[in-house]
């Protein structure tokens, strides 16, 4: 069985990218807890040596030392934090487009659209730990042992009450761990669903006011939101009582450790420095493991998502390396096509046959719900048939590179999207720096050019959600980005649903241009007026191919009223 390449391997090769800078680090942290080592000898030379000689130049000598060997440790610590967060940067930067790459092919599946979007954050909740104090925590860790062999240099009995804590406290740790797992996951998911609520409801605002939703889903979304609350608190009264208990202990720790420690100075076993010594090398030693367990919370959600991520990537590999094929030529045939839904027993297309030639328009009729758009994604290569084959200039979709294919056609979705930015980085497919002379090409033959020079401002005007176009632009708009650069198969799904005459009449011409410039066209539609530049029409009813044939022989010959029909499709094309 050969191992997968995708997903927790990685993972770990970006994480591995950054092991140079994590040894930068750890030789940082080496410095930085030698140095910490500092406040301990310090006192231990003030009270055993400077007390005792009485000498003044002795503790300047030493103050300025001390001074010096904190600035450095200072340095250090800050420098080995900024280094940490720069890890974390590079790790997130180098799975950012691959993760977002998964996310979009992941919604390419209707049923996964609607739901949480998990990649990015899971992406984001490993990158923070890098920026917590849980990581210098995780290179301070490794000393702890070192400074509790120093207090064992000093007495045993020091160091055995010392390792009886750090027991004690890992102990604790382990606990909160086991007692909080499940709760944290759990109000992580309920925080999710609340969110995922909130920003539907906040696009869908005009339809939860006009149909008065409000009540209902502001109930839905309290719900999810009091689910996790509750789990947040209850998670956080465990954290919090094993953080306050830890931080209590340590603090009992260490004045027990001073009592030891004087008990055993009035007993002439060990000098007051090394007491003191003693008990400054505990606090040091068990602060990694105090910080480590005030941070669970935040380790827990990483570890979570280092899981979540891996086998969403291992479950969503990128698309397989395609050569890049020359543009070609707009001749489209499909063979024996089968489509199913997810989950579906019936298909939703079934074994369709046809080809589409160059100079050719073709109209694909249907009742609702016949399948129409669900060919038109197919066409487009969005969704994957179970059986049959579908060829572009003779290449299958698949042997084209997807971005390269998406620059061949131009696609009209029957529900229309723009993205946030100028009309104009629209029309340009958002490309950041647009071909001005193409993007107005675009638009005049999408009948859109006035329109747009009517706005305040104009090509540049801002679009956003809910404005400042009405559906009939926005459709215009997205029409002039299906014309935008040369595509050579053009393919609209109900393309003048909100058009007006005006516009229709410009579509027509634009179909009728690109068949004079030897390109093909599909129109999905119901509506007569965009069947009547078609040169074909193929029908379709209940997924199946009912005809396909010049359009006037199979409008007389399958369309009940056939007659009104094509009067009607005649008289508005003027033919
Ligand atoms: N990703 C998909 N893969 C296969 N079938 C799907 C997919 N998504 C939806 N369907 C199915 O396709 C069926 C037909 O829907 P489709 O939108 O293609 O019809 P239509 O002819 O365009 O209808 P309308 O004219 O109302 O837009 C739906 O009933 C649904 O079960």
């Amino acid at each position: 069985m050969t191992r997968p390449r995708n997903g927790f391997p990685e993972l770990r090769q970006a994480w591995r990218s950054g092991m140079w800078l994590l040894v930068a680090v750890f030789l940082f942290s080496v410095f930085v807890n030698l140095l910490m080592l500092t406040g301990p000898l310090f006192m231990l030379q003030v009270y055993d040596r400077v007390l005792g000689s009485r000498s003044e130049e002795t503790l300047v000598a030493l103050f300025l030392l001390v001074g010096v060997l904190f600035a450095l440790m200072g340095v250090l610590d800050f420098a080995r934090g900024r280094i940490l967060a720069r890890v974390g940067a590079r790790f997130q930067t180098m799975l950012d487009r691959r993760v977002f790459g998964a996310v979009m092919r992941h919604s390419l599946i209707p049923q996964f659209r609607a739901g949480p979007v998990a990649g990015p954050r899971d992406l984001e909740a490993i990158r923070t730990v890098f920026t917590s104090p849980a990581m210098p925590a995780f290179f301070d860790a490794p000393w702890t042992p070192l400074f509790i062999a120093a207090i064992f240099v000093f007495h045993p009995l020091l160091g055995g009450l010392a390792v009886a804590g750090g027991v004690f406290l890992v102990g604790v740790a382990a606990l909160n761990n086991w007692l909080t797992r499940h709760g944290t996951a759990g109000a992580q998911a309920a925080a999710r669903d609340a969110q995922d609520l909130a920003d539907q409801a906040r696009h869908s605002c005009e339809i939860v006011y006009a149909q008065g939703m409000n009540g209902t889903i502001s109930a839905r979304w309290q719900r999810f939101q009091g689910i996790a609350l509750a789990q947040t608190v209850r998670t956080s009264d465990w954290t919090g009582l094993f953080a306050s208990l830890t931080k209590a202990f340590r603090l009992f720790l260490q004045s027990a450790m001073l009592a030891l420690g004087a008990w055993l100075v009035l007993n002439g076993e060990m000098t007051a420095g090394g007491m003191i010594a003693a008990s400054i090398l505990l606090g040091r030693g068990l602060a990694p493991v105090e910080q480590v367990i005030g941070q669970w919370a935040l380790l827990q959600r990483a570890f979570a998502g280092w899981k979540a991520l891996g086998a969403f990537l291992e479950a969503t590999p990128p698309a397989p390396e395609t050569l890049r094929l020359p543009k070609p030529t707009p001749s489209l045939t499909l063979r024996g096509v089968t489509v199913f839904a997810p989950g579906a027993r019936q298909p939703t297309l079934s074994n369709i046959s046809f080809s589409v030639t160059p100079g050719e328009a073709a109209a694909i009729i249907g009742k609702s719900g016949s399948g129409k758009s669900t060919l038109a994604k197919t066409l487009l290569g969005l969704i994957h048939p179970v059986a049959g084959e579908l060829r572009l200039g003779g290449a299958a979709l698949d042997q084209y590179d997807r971005d390269a294919l998406g620059t061949f056609i131009g696609y009209l979705p029957q529900q229309v999207s723009l993205f946030a930015g100028t009309i104009s980085e629209n029309i340009a497919r958002m490309c950041p720096d647009p071909d001005d002379s193409r993007v107005v090409d675009a638009a005049h033959r999408a009948n859109a050019h006035e329109m747009i020079l009517s706005l305040p401002d104009g090509y540049k005007t801002m679009v956003h959600a809910g404005g400042p176009l009405s559906g009939g632009q926005c459709q215009r708009i997205a029409l002039a980005r299906a014309f935008y650069g040369d595509p050579v198969l053009l393919i609209l799904d109900e393309p003048n649903s909100a058009l007006d005459g005006e516009g229709s009449e410009a579509l027509n011409r634009a179909v009728r241009d690109f068949k004079r410039d030897g390109k093909a066209v599909i129109i999905m539609t119901h509506r007569p007026m965009a069947i009547a530049e078609c040169d074909r029409l193929i029908v379709v009813e209940n997924g199946r191919l009912k005809a396909d044939g010049p359009r006037d022989e199979v409008l007389r010959t399958m369309v009940k009223n056939a007659g009104d029909l094509q009067n009607l499709v005649l008289r508005r094309s003027g033919a």
